[in-house]
Parts: C-alpha cells; structure tokens; sequence
C-alpha cells in the first residue's frame, strides 16, 4: 500500500515532553507547524507549559496533557482529550522514561515494577490506545518509541531500566507487523549518553563523564536536539519503508571498543 503523505498541520503527540529529549522533539515538530500534544505526568505543569510556548514560539499548536503513562485510565482520558480536539494522531512519540540509577541488591519490587510501568507498559498502553484511532482514520503514520543503547548493553546500575529498554526495541518489531498493514511504522530510536537531567545525578562523577566522552569518536556527548531530529526524520515521507527498525543515536559510542 503506498503510505499516504501526512497533510500539515501534522499531529502529534510527545510523552514526556515537559524536560529533556521529549521537549526538544516537541519544539522541534513545532517548527514545522504541526499541532503537538506536550504530555506530562502529574505535577509537572510548569515545565510542560515551557515547552508548550517553545512549541508556539517555532510556529507550532500545543496541547498540555496530563497523564501518568503508567496509568491505564490517564492513558484512556488522554486519549479522549486529544481525540475529541484534535483527532487522530499522524505522528506517535513514545519518549516518557525514567533511571533511577540502584545497586542491583537494593532494587526492591516496587522500584522495579515503577521503572516496568513507566519504561515498558506505558508505551504499550500509549501506543495501543492512539493507533487504533490511527488505524480507523486510514491516514497512515508513525509510532516511534525511545529505546536506549541500554538496550544493546547493560548497566550495573541500570539492571531494571535496561530490560525495559530492551523490551521497547522488541516491542516496535511486533507492533511494525500488526500496523504496517496500515501504513503505520514503527520504529525504535536509541539514543547513547544525551545530557539531560536523566543523568544529573549520575554524571557528577567526572570520571565516568571523562570514560563517556572518551568512547565517543564525535568527541562530544550527545544533546537532545541531536535525538529529536531522527525522530523529526523518521516521521518524514521519505521513511516509509523503514519499519521494525532500531535506529541508534549515540555519536559512534557504542562501536568504539578499540
Ligand atoms: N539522556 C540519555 O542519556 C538517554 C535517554 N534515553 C531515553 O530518552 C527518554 C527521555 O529521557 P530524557 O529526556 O533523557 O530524560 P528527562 O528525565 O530529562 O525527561 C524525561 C521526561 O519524561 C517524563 N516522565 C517521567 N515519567 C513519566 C510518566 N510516568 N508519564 C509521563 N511522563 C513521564 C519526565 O517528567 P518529569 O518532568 O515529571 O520528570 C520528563 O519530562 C527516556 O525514555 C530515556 O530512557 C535513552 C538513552 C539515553
Ligand atoms: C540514563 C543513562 O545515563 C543514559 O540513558 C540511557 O538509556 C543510557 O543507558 C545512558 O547511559
């Protein structure tokens, strides 16, 4: 089937877009005038009303969301909202993540079914809620998820959020079989090490930052504009045919072992 291009104003929606990649990726779908669902868990207005007036300021629509993606019945209301505003999404951002750095003996059940919830469920819940109002449009589209090199790697601090990682990549590989029939992809975008506040905490040891910066042959660590234009890429006409792919957005860091 040829995939229909999408008609501007596009719509889109970007989980976690109150801070970090999520913010530049909706900043960055603003610029070409797409009207664009900022998503926020809740308490976090304030930053996602930033990011809604860069949205604005690059030409774009916001809609400020509130919605725990973990949270089934957020995701449905969600779903209500901006289907009754806007319809039927052309473009989806599954971004919204969280890295509680632990020991592997100090992760109790209740932080790995959180880092579970967020990471891995909550894009299944996202993604399952919004395309099946895609499917019914017959516009076509695109699911793109946020995955990480945590999923080609570990992290011995990182042994929750790594499965979960992991998990999306494999989850976008089914979902290409189930949607491309309809003209929606699905694609799994893994970013290296991108300054955000994911790594605030973690990365005051300089050494580590040094240990980084030193695999990554570009010589620099990754920023979030760098994520959000191969997300803005990959929901353009001209990949189409890309689907069921992982995508990584690292600077050469993961390749550079010797
Ligand atoms: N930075 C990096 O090095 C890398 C990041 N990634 C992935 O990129 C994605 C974005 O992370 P990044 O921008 O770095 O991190 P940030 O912490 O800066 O941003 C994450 C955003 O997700 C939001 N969020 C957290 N939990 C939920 C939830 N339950 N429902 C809705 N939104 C939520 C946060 O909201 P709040 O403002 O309330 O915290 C925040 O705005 C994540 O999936 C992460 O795993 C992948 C590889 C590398
Ligand atoms: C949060 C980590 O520092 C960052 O995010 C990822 O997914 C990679 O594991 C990076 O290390």
């Amino acid at each position: 089937m040829n995939v229909p291009v999408p008609q501007a104003p596009r719509t889109v929606l970007v989980t976690g877009s109150a801070r970090g990649i999520g913010r530049a990726t909706a900043a960055r779908f603003g610029r070409e005038g797409a009207r664009v669902v900022v998503n926020h868990p809740p308490g976090e207005r304030g930053f996602a009303q930033e990011t809604a007036e860069l949205v604005t300021a690059a030409g774009g629509t916001p809609l400020v969301v509130e919605a725990d993606v973990a949270d089934p019945d957020a995701v449905t209301a969600m779903a209500r909202t901006v289907h009754d505003t806007w319809g039927s999404l052309d473009v989806l951002v599954n971004n919204a993540g969280i890295c509680p750095f632990a020991d592997f003996f100090d992760i109790d059940v209740a932080l790995w079914d959180r880092v579970q919830h967020v990471n891995l469920r909550g894009v299944f819940l996202v993604t399952q809620a919004f395309t099946r109002a895609m499917v019914e449009a017959g516009r076509g589209g695109r699911v793109l998820s946020v995955s990480s090199i945590s999923a080609w790697v570990g992290g011995s601090q990182q042994v929750h959020y790594c499965t979960t990682k992991a998990g999306i990549s494999s989850l976008m590989k089914s979902l290409a079989i189930v949607l491309g029939p309809h003209g929606i992809t699905c694609n799994a975008v893994l970013p290296g090490a991108i300054a955000t506040d994911i790594n605030k905490d973690d990365w005051t040891d300089t050494a580590k930052v040094d240990y980084f910066r030193s695999r990554i042959p570009v010589g620099r660590m990754g920023e979030p504009a760098d994520v959000a234009g191969v997300l803005w890429l990959l929901s353009q006409p001209e990949s189409a045919y890309m689907n069921g792919s992982d995508v990584l957005v690292d600077g050469g860091m993961f390749v550079n072992l010797q």
